[in-house]
């Protein structure tokens, strides 16, 4: 199975980290997600990252560092997570694709239910 490489931006301001609903249709769909979506051929996992914060979020990360990377087999599909943290952006986000969003404290991460991959990132927040 091939490996699909994803850029996944942990978003975090003042204690807060901002999620959003997957819609039922996409993989792992119903599940909450960090922001975030395949990375493509020729390009950073940075730029990725603008590309998907501006496609879903309408916003433009400033602060980006890398967090870690996560690979994950899931029964249909196999990921590598490259997660960041963005602790700046330009913008007020938005969920333009229709998704909710949440700005959710670290405390109540757990109150969320995530794809499996990402119980290694919740650990790591
Ligand atoms: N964005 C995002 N994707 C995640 C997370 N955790 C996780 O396992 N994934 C998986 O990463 C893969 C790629 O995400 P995506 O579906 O958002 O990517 P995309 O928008 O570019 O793809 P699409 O156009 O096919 O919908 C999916 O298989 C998804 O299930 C997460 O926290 N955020």
């Amino acid at each position: 199975m091939s490996v699909v490489n994803v850029a996944v931006a942990v978003i975090k301001i003042s204690g807060r980290i901002l999620i959003a609903k997957r819609a039922e249709h996409q993989h792992q769909g119903g599940l909450w997600e960090f922001p975030g979506g395949k990375i493509e051929d020729d390009e950073s996992v940075e730029n990725a990252l603008r590309r998907e914060c501006f496609e879903e979020l309408d916003i433009f990360p400033t602060r980006i560092e890398p967090l870690t990377i996560i690979e994950h087999q899931y029964t249909d599909k196999s990921v590598r997570l490259k997660v960041c943290l963005i602790t700046d952006y330009l913008g007020v986000p938005m969920g333009k694709e229709g998704q909710p969003l949440v700005w959710c404290p670290i405390s109540s991460l757990n109150n969320y239910d995530f794809p499996k991959a990402n119980q290694a990132i919740l650990g790591l927040i």
